[in-house]
């Protein structure tokens, strides 16, 4: 039977992001896809226009239809915006047992929109991060999380532990905001002190709508079909690497990537995609 997965998400009507970025993601990596809403987002390449968050119940009564039918190996939270919606997921996470979870802790657009209210961020701390095995913020994430500034592998690092302080088996702090102009860097730390990289050569893109999404959709996926999170990791690195690679120049702003790159060119571009771990 096809593996599962859920995400528990806003949708990006601009299609790079959110809930159709993971739909896409799932498709393409041959997971059978649920989803939960948490917020319409009226919104495109250049920017978010409007935020419509649902109301508590939508969210509950959509956790419950999933969770009474579906079998889920995997899944994943992105936008969740504010700390009511925060709340029910947490609850209905720990109702239905689901495990391998994998939190992006989405907080503000690429186009400087909050995306997460700036008050909500402890509840993201106490009721989400625990169950997580293994949580994804970008560097301005990270710095927000753990309250410390990252400008070299030392504060990552340091930012790292203070994250897996909340409770998560294992962070990833993504390095596409990385100052770095050669390589795109993600520091993994897990509880039991395994630390690795997943470093690939940066591309010179403005096409990046939606990659920490992608990123995570990618991760959720390959644990559903079984993956150790380490070769999940791997394989996520290398699905955004083909999706930042293969550019389909849509929309005017920050394009979304491309979802179906890596299914496409995988094997004949393999050592393109290629990701060095450390
Ligand atoms: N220009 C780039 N070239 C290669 N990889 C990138 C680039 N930008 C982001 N990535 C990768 O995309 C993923 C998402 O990273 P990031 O952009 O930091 O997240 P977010 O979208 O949440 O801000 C990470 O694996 C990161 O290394
Ligand atoms: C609905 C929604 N969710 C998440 C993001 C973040 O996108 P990114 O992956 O580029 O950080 C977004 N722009 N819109």
């Amino acid at each position: 039977m096809m593996p599962q997965v859920l995400t528990i998400a806003g949708s990006d009507s601009g299609g790079g992001a959110g809930i159709q970025a993971d739909i896409k993601t799932f498709q393409e990596l041959g997971v059978y896809s649920t989803s939960v809403l948490t917020a319409v987002t009226a919104q495109n390449t250049l920017g978010v226009a409007a935020i419509y968050p649902m109301a508590r119940e939508a969210v509950r009564t959509q956790l419950q239809a999933v969770g009474k039918d579906f079998r889920l190996a995997a899944l994943k939270t992105g936008m969740l915006f504010n700390e009511e919606i925060i709340e029910e997921t947490a609850k209905w996470i720990r109702h239905f047992n689901w495990r391998q979870l994998v939190v992006d802790p989405v907080m503000i657009a690429k186009g400087g929109a909050n995306l997460l209210r700036a008050e909500a961020g402890a509840a993201l701390k106490k009721e989400l991060l625990p169950l997580a095995s293994v949580v994804t913020p970008n560097i301005p994430e990270a710095e927000v999380l753990s309250g410390i500034e990252i400008a070299d592998p030392l504060s990552r690092r340091l930012a790292a532990e203070k994250i897996l302080s909340f409770g998560s088996q294992s962070v990833i702090i993504k390095g596409g905001h990385g100052k770095d102009e050669e390589t795109a860097e993600d520091f993994f730390l897990h509880r039991d002190g395994e630390e690795l990289l997943f470093r690939s050569p940066r591309i010179a893109t403005v096409q990046t709508h939606g990659t920490g999404c992608t990123f995570s959709a990618a991760l959720a996926a390959e644990l559903a079909k079984g993956q150790p999170l380490k070769e999940a990791i791997y394989t996520a690195k290398r699905f955004i690497q083909a999706a930042l690679s293969s550019e389909l120049n849509i929309g005017a702003g920050h394009g979304p990537t491309n979802h179906a790159a890596y299914r496409k060119y995988g094997d004949e571009r393999r050592e393109m995609y290629d990701v060095e771990i450390q």
